[in-house]
């Protein structure tokens, strides 16, 4: 096991930067995502991490040994890819012990090995099959014992998920999850997928053009992001600008208790799902109408307005709004977050 840091990374290609001046700590044990839409460079940091790429400016350690210049092979960390590449000639047993046979390890050493990852992976009495007849959470989960055979210190995974179905996507996080907590062995995990990376990580790294903006607990990076682009990124939110003076917000919708004393020309962010809806008109100080609504299952999404605005509200399904309905609005612009 071993701690990550990359220190005011830059890359280039060319003359494009794709990573600027990134630095990154990952404790020992810890898992971590790398999250950001496409081509905000995601993989490219997975590779400088793990030696497939060399930074033009900035340093990499491993368990605060500098390893810009060391090889892959030789850094103690392994990368599993989306299309996870298992030899199909081989049957998930030799795909497994693949490369502890390039070390040279011992048979009986090997298959003990190999024994403990089947079990870790549960598909004890599939020694014998071929990837082709898996299915492909299966393959995925033997890529992942493959590269755990090596006894790496630190586990790089590039969007392994992306080719899974969601309810095979969701079991994979949990059994990653799970493995990872089992094995306390230094994860990274990159995704565009903004509910594995919460559901995952102890930490999640947001990054958006080759910057690192914020780097926190779930918990954290979702309820206080540091930037409307953040917040953004993580789904749509409602955004109200104003003024406050003596700890009231006045903006669009009236005039609002608040904890913070004065700022001007400030926004406000609050989550759909913080908002609350009332049939009782006088319930709640906001009045609006139901002008548009989205069933999802067990949520439902509507647009109400209210005065000139739309604001987005995320409900519960058991209450159910028509579109043309009046209703109230509870907004908590004590608990908002403030930009
Ligand atoms: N070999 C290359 N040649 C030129 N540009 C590249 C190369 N590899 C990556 N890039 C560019 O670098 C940027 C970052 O790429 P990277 O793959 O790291 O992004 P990402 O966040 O992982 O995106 P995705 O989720 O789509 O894989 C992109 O703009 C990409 O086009």
């Amino acid at each position: 096991m071993s701690s990550i840091s990359l220190k005011n990374v830059d890359f280039n290609i060319g003359d494009k930067k794709i990573l600027k001046d990134v630095s990154l700590h990952v404790k020992e044990g810890e898992m971590i995502s790398l999250l950001g839409p496409s081509g905000c460079g995601k993989t490219t940091t997975l590779r400088v991490i793990g030696g497939l790429l060399r930074p033009q400016m900035g340093k990499v350690y491993l368990s605060e040994v500098d390893v810009t210049s060391v090889p892959t092979e030789k850094r103690g960390a392994v990368i599993v890819f989306q299309d996870y590449l298992l030899f199909p000639h081989l049957t998930v047993e030799e795909n497994i012990a693949f490369g502890l046979k390039m070390r040279r390890e011992k048979k009986s050493e090997i298959k003990k090995r190999v024994d403990y990852l089947m079990n870790l992976i549960q598909m004890k009495g599939s020694e014998k099959k071929y990837p082709q007849n898996l299915s492909g959470g299966q393959r995925q989960r033997v890529a992942i014992a493959r590269a755990l055979a090596v006894s790496p210190k630190v586990l790089l995974l590039d969007e392994p998920f992306s080719s899974l179905d969601s309810n095979l996507r969701h079991e994979m996080r949990e059994f990653i999850r799970e493995l990872q907590k089992k094995l306390l062995i230094t994860t990274v995990l990159v995704t565009h997928d903004k509910e594995e990376a919460l559901m995952t990580s102890d930490r999640v790294a947001v990054m958006l053009d080759g910057k690192i903006i914020q780097y926190d607990t779930p918990e954290n990076i979702y309820r206080h992001p540091k930037n409307i682009e953040v917040a953004d990124f993580l789904g749509e939110k409602n955004y109200f600008k104003g003024n406050i003076k003596s700890y009231v917000f006045s903006n669009e919708l009236g005039d609002f208790e608040t904890m913070i004393e004065k700022k001007q020309n400030v926004t406000a962010m609050i989550h759909p799902e913080d908002i609350r809806l009332s049939p009782k008109l006088d319930y709640y100080p906001v009045k609006g109408i139901i002008s548009g609504k989205k069933y999802g299952g067990n949520r439902s999404y509507y647009d109400v307005t209210c005065k000139e605005i739309t604001v987005k509200v995320i409900a519960d399904s058991s209450s159910f709004y028509k579109e043309g309905e009046k209703v109230s609005l509870g907004i908590d612009f004590k608990n908002a977050c403030y930009f």
